[in-house]
Protein backbone atom coordinates (compact mmCIF):
# COMPACT_ATOMS: atom_id res chain seq x y z
CA UNK A 1 0.00 0.00 0.00
CA UNK A 2 1.13 3.30 -0.61
CA UNK A 3 1.27 6.41 1.64
CA UNK A 4 2.64 9.77 0.48
CA UNK A 5 5.41 11.09 3.07
CA UNK A 6 5.98 15.12 3.28
CA UNK A 7 9.46 15.18 5.23
CA UNK A 8 10.64 18.87 6.07
CA UNK A 9 9.25 20.15 3.24
CA UNK A 10 9.84 24.29 2.08
CA UNK A 11 8.59 26.43 -0.45
CA UNK A 12 9.78 30.32 -1.17
CA UNK A 13 8.27 32.16 -3.35
CA UNK A 14 10.45 35.46 -2.92
CA UNK A 15 10.65 36.36 0.61
CA UNK A 16 7.41 34.62 1.43
CA UNK A 17 7.20 31.47 2.55
CA UNK A 18 4.52 29.23 1.82
CA UNK A 19 5.14 26.16 2.94
CA UNK A 20 7.50 25.88 6.33
CA UNK A 21 9.37 22.82 7.02
CA UNK A 22 6.17 20.44 6.95
CA UNK A 23 6.63 17.45 7.83
CA UNK A 24 3.67 14.71 7.57
CA UNK A 25 2.40 11.45 6.31
CA UNK A 26 -0.93 10.50 4.73
CA UNK A 27 -1.59 6.57 5.58
CA UNK A 28 -3.72 4.21 2.79
CA UNK A 29 -7.06 2.39 4.02
CA UNK A 30 -8.90 6.18 5.64
CA UNK A 31 -9.94 10.03 4.66
CA UNK A 32 -7.50 12.80 5.19
CA UNK A 33 -8.95 16.06 5.66
CA UNK A 34 -6.54 18.82 4.63
CA UNK A 35 -7.55 21.74 6.19
CA UNK A 36 -6.15 25.19 6.88
CA UNK A 37 -7.43 28.99 6.42
CA UNK A 38 -6.48 30.89 3.55
CA UNK A 39 -3.18 30.95 2.37
CA UNK A 40 -2.08 28.34 4.64
CA UNK A 41 -0.36 26.47 2.18
CA UNK A 42 -2.31 23.29 0.93
CA UNK A 43 -2.45 24.15 -2.64
CA UNK A 44 1.38 24.72 -2.91
CA UNK A 45 1.72 21.25 -0.94
CA UNK A 46 -0.38 19.28 -3.39
CA UNK A 47 1.48 20.63 -6.40
CA UNK A 48 4.71 19.89 -5.05
CA UNK A 49 3.06 16.19 -3.82
CA UNK A 50 2.17 16.21 -7.74
CA UNK A 51 5.72 17.56 -9.15
CA UNK A 52 4.13 20.51 -10.49
CA UNK A 53 6.12 22.68 -8.24
CA UNK A 54 10.25 22.27 -6.92
CA UNK A 55 10.25 22.32 -3.27
CA UNK A 56 12.59 24.80 -1.87
CA UNK A 57 14.22 22.27 0.23
CA UNK A 58 12.89 18.88 1.55
CA UNK A 59 10.89 15.90 -0.18
CA UNK A 60 7.43 15.01 -1.20
CA UNK A 61 6.95 11.57 -2.19
CA UNK A 62 4.26 8.97 -2.96
CA UNK A 63 4.94 5.40 -1.81
CA UNK A 64 8.61 6.44 -1.54
CA UNK A 65 9.11 8.21 -4.77
CA UNK A 66 9.02 11.39 -6.10
CA UNK A 67 5.99 11.93 -8.30
CA UNK A 68 7.85 13.30 -11.39
CA UNK A 69 9.57 9.48 -11.05
CA UNK A 70 6.49 7.23 -11.68
CA UNK A 71 5.98 5.80 -14.82
CA UNK A 72 2.26 6.27 -16.13
CA UNK A 73 1.17 8.24 -13.08
CA UNK A 74 -2.55 8.50 -13.31
CA UNK A 75 -2.12 4.91 -12.37
CA UNK A 76 -0.91 5.53 -9.13
CA UNK A 77 -1.74 8.73 -8.16
CA UNK A 78 -5.01 10.45 -9.09
CA UNK A 79 -5.59 14.24 -8.23
CA UNK A 80 -8.20 17.60 -8.87
CA UNK A 81 -6.85 20.53 -8.56
CA UNK A 82 -8.83 23.90 -9.41
CA UNK A 83 -6.56 24.49 -12.01
CA UNK A 84 -6.73 21.67 -14.01
CA UNK A 85 -9.42 23.23 -16.43
CA UNK A 86 -9.84 21.04 -19.74
CA UNK A 87 -9.63 21.81 -22.85
CA UNK A 88 -13.41 23.44 -23.43
CA UNK A 89 -14.28 22.37 -26.90
CA UNK A 90 -13.47 18.91 -26.41
CA UNK A 91 -16.22 16.63 -25.59
CA UNK A 92 -15.96 14.91 -21.71
CA UNK A 93 -15.36 11.85 -23.11
CA UNK A 94 -12.78 12.68 -25.85
CA UNK A 95 -11.24 14.75 -22.92
CA UNK A 96 -10.78 11.59 -20.94
CA UNK A 97 -9.87 9.51 -23.62
CA UNK A 98 -6.96 11.48 -24.57
CA UNK A 99 -5.60 11.35 -21.02
CA UNK A 100 -6.23 7.44 -21.02
CA UNK A 101 -4.46 7.09 -24.19
CA UNK A 102 -1.35 9.40 -22.49
CA UNK A 103 -1.12 6.74 -19.56
CA UNK A 104 -2.32 3.36 -21.44
CA UNK A 105 -5.14 3.53 -19.61
CA UNK A 106 -7.46 0.72 -21.04
CA UNK A 107 -10.47 2.81 -23.12
CA UNK A 108 -13.13 0.63 -21.18
CA UNK A 109 -12.43 2.84 -17.55
CA UNK A 110 -13.52 6.23 -19.55
CA UNK A 111 -16.80 4.58 -19.40
CA UNK A 112 -16.68 3.08 -16.40
CA UNK A 113 -15.65 6.28 -14.26
CA UNK A 114 -18.13 8.47 -16.64
CA UNK A 115 -20.74 6.07 -15.21
CA UNK A 116 -19.29 6.52 -11.97
CA UNK A 117 -19.37 10.17 -11.51
CA UNK A 118 -23.05 10.67 -13.03
CA UNK A 119 -21.53 11.91 -16.33
CA UNK A 120 -22.25 9.49 -18.69
CA UNK A 121 -25.45 11.27 -20.42
CA UNK A 122 -23.23 14.18 -20.98
CA UNK A 123 -20.21 12.28 -21.94
CA UNK A 124 -20.73 13.66 -26.17
CA UNK A 125 -21.04 17.33 -24.96
CA UNK A 126 -18.56 19.65 -25.23
CA UNK A 127 -16.73 20.60 -21.96
CA UNK A 128 -17.64 24.11 -22.42
CA UNK A 129 -21.33 23.53 -21.83
CA UNK A 130 -20.53 21.94 -18.44
CA UNK A 131 -22.15 23.57 -15.40
CA UNK A 132 -19.26 24.28 -12.38
CA UNK A 133 -20.79 21.29 -10.62
CA UNK A 134 -20.55 19.14 -14.08
CA UNK A 135 -16.76 19.98 -14.44
CA UNK A 136 -16.31 19.10 -10.91
CA UNK A 137 -17.17 15.94 -11.75
CA UNK A 138 -15.39 15.82 -14.92
CA UNK A 139 -12.13 16.27 -12.84
CA UNK A 140 -13.13 13.84 -10.42
CA UNK A 141 -13.62 11.35 -13.34
CA UNK A 142 -9.73 11.98 -14.16
CA UNK A 143 -8.35 11.70 -11.30
CA UNK A 144 -9.77 8.14 -11.04
CA UNK A 145 -9.52 7.14 -14.32
CA UNK A 146 -5.68 5.33 -13.63
CA UNK A 147 -7.31 3.20 -10.89
CA UNK A 148 -5.19 5.15 -8.71
CA UNK A 149 -3.54 3.67 -5.14
CA UNK A 150 -3.41 8.06 -4.36
CA UNK A 151 -6.49 9.77 -4.99
CA UNK A 152 -5.44 13.82 -4.41
CA UNK A 153 -8.47 16.36 -4.20
CA UNK A 154 -8.66 20.12 -3.90
CA UNK A 155 -12.04 21.48 -2.89
CA UNK A 156 -13.97 17.97 -4.23
CA UNK A 157 -17.16 19.32 -3.22
CA UNK A 158 -16.90 22.81 -4.89
CA UNK A 159 -20.17 23.70 -7.13
CA UNK A 160 -21.89 20.08 -6.76
CA UNK A 161 -25.24 19.92 -5.35
CA UNK A 162 -26.42 18.53 -2.16
CA UNK A 163 -26.85 15.42 -4.45
CA UNK A 164 -23.01 15.98 -5.30
CA UNK A 165 -22.07 16.63 -2.18
CA UNK A 166 -24.00 13.15 -0.69
CA UNK A 167 -22.29 11.34 -3.88
CA UNK A 168 -18.64 12.75 -3.56
CA UNK A 169 -18.68 11.52 0.43
CA UNK A 170 -19.88 8.11 -0.59
CA UNK A 171 -17.07 8.17 -3.07
CA UNK A 172 -14.13 8.84 -0.45
CA UNK A 173 -15.73 6.49 1.95
CA UNK A 174 -15.68 3.94 -0.77
CA UNK A 175 -12.07 4.88 -2.08
CA UNK A 176 -10.74 4.72 1.42
CA UNK A 177 -12.73 1.29 2.30
CA UNK A 178 -10.85 -0.08 -0.98
CA UNK A 179 -7.86 0.53 0.91
CA UNK A 180 -6.85 3.39 -1.17
CA UNK A 181 -4.72 7.04 0.40
CA UNK A 182 -7.19 9.68 0.32
CA UNK A 183 -6.21 13.29 1.00
CA UNK A 184 -8.58 16.18 0.73
CA UNK A 185 -8.99 19.75 0.76
CA UNK A 186 -11.87 21.50 2.26
CA UNK A 187 -12.87 24.99 3.69
CA UNK A 188 -16.24 23.36 4.28
CA UNK A 189 -15.98 21.83 8.30
CA UNK A 190 -19.48 20.23 8.14
CA UNK A 191 -18.53 18.68 4.61
CA UNK A 192 -15.39 17.08 5.91
CA UNK A 193 -16.59 16.00 9.68
CA UNK A 194 -18.86 13.97 7.18
CA UNK A 195 -16.09 12.29 5.33
CA UNK A 196 -12.67 12.57 7.01
CA UNK A 197 -10.92 9.96 9.95
CA UNK A 198 -7.91 11.92 9.83
CA UNK A 199 -6.93 15.60 10.06
CA UNK A 200 -3.57 17.48 8.54
CA UNK A 201 -4.23 21.32 9.58
CA UNK A 202 -2.01 23.65 8.10
CA UNK A 203 -1.22 27.97 9.34
CA UNK A 204 0.93 29.65 7.95
CA UNK A 205 2.84 26.94 5.86
CA UNK A 206 3.62 25.18 9.28
CA UNK A 207 1.36 21.95 10.45
CA UNK A 208 -0.56 22.86 13.34
CA UNK A 209 -2.31 19.27 14.10
CA UNK A 210 -2.09 15.83 12.10
CA UNK A 211 -4.37 13.44 14.43
CA UNK A 212 -7.83 11.36 14.25
CA UNK A 213 -10.62 13.68 13.53
CA UNK A 214 -12.62 12.48 16.89
CA UNK A 215 -9.02 13.50 19.16
CA UNK A 216 -9.25 16.94 17.50
CA UNK A 217 -12.75 17.91 18.16
CA UNK A 218 -12.55 16.35 21.60
CA UNK A 219 -9.27 18.04 22.57
CA UNK A 220 -10.36 21.35 22.00
CA UNK A 221 -14.48 21.17 22.37
CA UNK A 222 -15.12 21.20 26.33
CA UNK A 223 -18.82 18.87 26.46
CA UNK A 224 -21.85 20.45 27.02
CA UNK A 225 -25.80 19.87 28.32
CA UNK A 226 -28.15 21.45 26.54
CA UNK A 227 -31.89 21.68 28.47
CA UNK A 228 -35.33 23.28 28.31
CA UNK A 229 -37.39 23.72 31.72
CA UNK A 230 -40.62 24.87 32.48
CA UNK A 231 -39.04 26.40 35.61
CA UNK A 232 -35.68 28.34 34.80
CA UNK A 233 -35.21 29.92 37.71
CA UNK A 234 -34.88 26.40 39.25
CA UNK A 235 -33.20 25.25 36.82
CA UNK A 236 -30.25 28.00 37.36
CA UNK A 237 -30.68 27.08 41.20
CA UNK A 238 -30.13 24.28 41.16
CA UNK A 239 -27.07 24.21 38.41
CA UNK A 240 -25.74 26.75 40.91
CA UNK A 241 -26.08 25.13 44.13
CA UNK A 242 -23.65 22.00 41.94
CA UNK A 243 -21.29 24.71 40.74
CA UNK A 244 -22.54 24.67 37.00
CA UNK A 245 -22.89 27.94 34.95
CA UNK A 246 -25.96 27.98 32.96
CA UNK A 247 -26.38 29.98 29.66
CA UNK A 248 -29.76 31.14 28.92
CA UNK A 249 -30.57 31.09 24.90
CA UNK A 250 -32.91 32.92 22.75
CA UNK A 251 -35.30 30.19 22.48
CA UNK A 252 -35.65 29.27 25.68
CA UNK A 253 -33.30 26.51 26.21
CA UNK A 254 -29.88 26.88 28.55
CA UNK A 255 -26.90 25.37 27.47
CA UNK A 256 -24.25 24.06 30.40
CA UNK A 257 -21.16 24.08 29.61
CA UNK A 258 -18.41 21.00 31.03
CA UNK A 259 -21.44 19.27 31.67
CA UNK A 260 -22.55 15.89 31.51
CA UNK A 261 -26.31 14.68 31.16
CA UNK A 262 -26.15 12.34 33.83
CA UNK A 263 -25.06 14.31 36.11
CA UNK A 264 -27.38 17.82 35.08
CA UNK A 265 -30.57 15.02 34.97
CA UNK A 266 -29.67 13.68 38.49
CA UNK A 267 -29.54 17.21 39.34
CA UNK A 268 -32.36 18.17 38.25
CA UNK A 269 -34.29 15.56 39.42
CA UNK A 270 -33.28 15.63 42.98
CA UNK A 271 -34.29 19.36 42.89
CA UNK A 272 -37.97 18.60 41.44
CA UNK A 273 -37.13 20.59 38.32
CA UNK A 274 -39.39 19.73 35.19
CA UNK A 275 -37.08 18.71 32.26
CA UNK A 276 -38.54 19.40 28.67
CA UNK A 277 -35.13 18.30 27.22
CA UNK A 278 -31.63 17.42 28.23
CA UNK A 279 -29.66 16.25 25.45
CA UNK A 280 -25.29 16.12 24.62
CA UNK A 281 -23.94 18.39 22.19
CA UNK A 282 -21.17 16.89 20.91
CA UNK A 283 -18.45 19.05 19.45
CA UNK A 284 -18.39 20.04 16.16
CA UNK A 285 -15.39 20.13 14.02
CA UNK A 286 -15.73 23.67 12.96
CA UNK A 287 -15.17 25.05 16.57
CA UNK A 288 -12.87 22.88 17.45
CA UNK A 289 -11.34 24.50 13.96
CA UNK A 290 -12.24 28.12 14.84
CA UNK A 291 -10.75 27.82 18.67
CA UNK A 292 -7.07 26.14 16.61
CA UNK A 293 -6.74 28.90 14.14
CA UNK A 294 -8.04 31.36 16.27
CA UNK A 295 -5.29 30.66 19.68
CA UNK A 296 -3.04 30.38 15.90
CA UNK A 297 -3.64 34.03 14.98
CA UNK A 298 -3.70 35.24 18.13
CA UNK A 299 0.04 33.82 18.72
CA UNK A 300 0.92 35.24 14.93
CA UNK A 301 -0.68 38.73 16.41
CA UNK A 302 1.11 38.81 19.51
CA UNK A 303 5.12 40.52 20.60
CA UNK A 304 7.68 38.47 19.38
CA UNK A 305 10.19 38.38 22.11
CA UNK A 306 13.65 39.52 20.69
N1 LIG B 1 2.99 30.98 -7.64
C1 LIG B 1 3.04 31.72 -6.52
N2 LIG B 1 3.77 32.84 -6.46
C2 LIG B 1 3.82 33.60 -5.34
N3 LIG B 1 3.17 33.29 -4.20
C3 LIG B 1 2.42 32.19 -4.19
C4 LIG B 1 2.30 31.35 -5.35
N4 LIG B 1 1.49 30.31 -5.04
C5 LIG B 1 1.10 30.49 -3.75
N5 LIG B 1 1.66 31.62 -3.24
C6 LIG B 1 1.49 32.13 -1.87
O1 LIG B 1 1.75 31.08 -0.99
C7 LIG B 1 0.87 31.12 0.13
C8 LIG B 1 0.13 29.79 0.24
O2 LIG B 1 -0.82 29.70 -0.82
P1 LIG B 1 -1.71 28.40 -1.09
O3 LIG B 1 -2.48 28.68 -2.33
O4 LIG B 1 -0.84 27.21 -1.07
O5 LIG B 1 -2.64 28.39 0.18
P2 LIG B 1 -3.98 27.55 0.42
O6 LIG B 1 -3.88 27.02 1.80
O7 LIG B 1 -4.19 26.57 -0.67
O8 LIG B 1 -5.06 28.70 0.36
P3 LIG B 1 -6.62 28.66 -0.09
O9 LIG B 1 -7.33 28.02 1.06
O10 LIG B 1 -6.94 30.11 -0.21
O11 LIG B 1 -6.72 27.91 -1.37
C9 LIG B 1 -0.03 32.31 -0.09
O12 LIG B 1 0.49 33.40 0.63
C10 LIG B 1 0.08 32.56 -1.58
O13 LIG B 1 -0.11 33.93 -1.86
Amino acid sequence: MTSIDVRDLTKEFGPRRAVDRLTFRVLPGRVTGFLGPNGAGKSTTLRLVLGLDRPTSGTATVGGRPYATLPEPLRHVGALLDAQAPHGSRTGRDHLRALAASNRIPVRRVDEVLEETGLAPAARRRVKTYSLGMRQRLGIAAALLGDPEVVLLDEPSNGLDPEGIVWIRGLLRRLAGEGRTVLVSSHLMNETASFADQLVVLGRGRLLADTPMRDFIDARVRPRVRVRTSDPAALEKALARHGHEAVAHDDGHWTVDHARVDDIGRLASEAGVPLLELTAEEGTLEQAYLDLTTAEAEFAAAPQEA
